[in-house]
């Protein structure tokens, strides 16, 4: 007698999936890393950690105001101030954005199932634009974008402002929290997608303390590493590679 097929957990019945964008689909958080080093060096500080927790995700007048409190600069830097000053050094860095490992095969795989899927992303229309323009055609696969400047995100993450904008723009939206999963690197985005009665499945930077883990529903090393058939969604048809 042949034995029974392995059982597969489903952790949901996942209709719809939300992707957030910036150290998730693509490689872009060591440029804001590197551009806040450079920043901080000129006041004898180091950027470290557990800041860049706190800042990633953010919409950008959030994160710098986080960064110049924290940091202890607030008195000689405006949190204006730093934005225009690193807005240059990004501006050139954007445009040479690389995909995360995974993310198009993934993509490419929801779409040619059909499932319906977008981005919720705090950075705004301009800088999307420069991250994005070696990406144009993966991202047309989406079915929408909201972004942090989108008028119906009030609040960025962890509030869910963006990712239940995002459910509403579903063709049969609003989608059902419970029946949409989020793909999240930051820890104000797994809260913001929780606060949103999402599933939420988190790609961390290894280099990010594991304590922010704890919220999603599951963790993963990279996107290669995602089994769709655990969510109830169609399996890959390819190995990983
Ligand atoms: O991670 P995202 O896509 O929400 O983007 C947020 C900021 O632009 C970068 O931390
Ligand atoms: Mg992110």
């Amino acid at each position: 007698m042949s034995s029974p097929p392995a059982a597969v957990s489903v952790r949901g019945s996942i209709t719809h999936v939300i992707f957030d964008m910036d150290g998730l689909l693509l490689d872009t958080e060591k440029f804001y890393t590197e551009v806040q080093e450079k920043i901080l060096a000129r006041y004898n500080k180091t950027f470290d950690w557990s800041l860049k927790a706190k800042m990633m995700g953010r919409k950008a007048i959030e994160a710098a105001t986080l960064f110049v409190e924290e940091c202890g600069i607030s008195d000689s830097l405006s949190p204006q101030e730093f934005i225009v000053e690193r807005e240059s050094m990004l501006q050139d860095l954007f445009p040479t954005s690389d995909l995360m490992p995974g993310a198009s095969r993934l993509l490419r795989h929801l779409h040619r199932k059909g499932i319906p899927i977008c981005v919720a992303t705090g950075t705004h229309t301009r800088h999307f634009d420069l991250k994005t323009q070696r990406h144009r055609e993966l991202f047309s696969l989406m079915h929408h974008i909201v972004r942090g400047d989108d008028a119906e995100v009030k609040q960025g993450k962890p509030a869910p402002d963006s990712f239940l904008a995002a459910a509403r723009r579903f063709e049969d939206g609003p989608v059902d929290p419970r029946k949409a999963l989020v793909f999240e690197d930051a820890p104000s985005g797994v809260l913001a997608a929780k606060n949103a009665g999402m599933n939420v499945i988190m790609v961390p930077d290894p280099r990010l303390d594991k304590s922010y883990c704890d919220v999603a529903d599951q963790v993963l090393a990279s996107l290669l590493d995602f089994k769709p058939e655990e969510w109830g969604l169609p399996s890959f048809e390819d190995s990983h590679s």
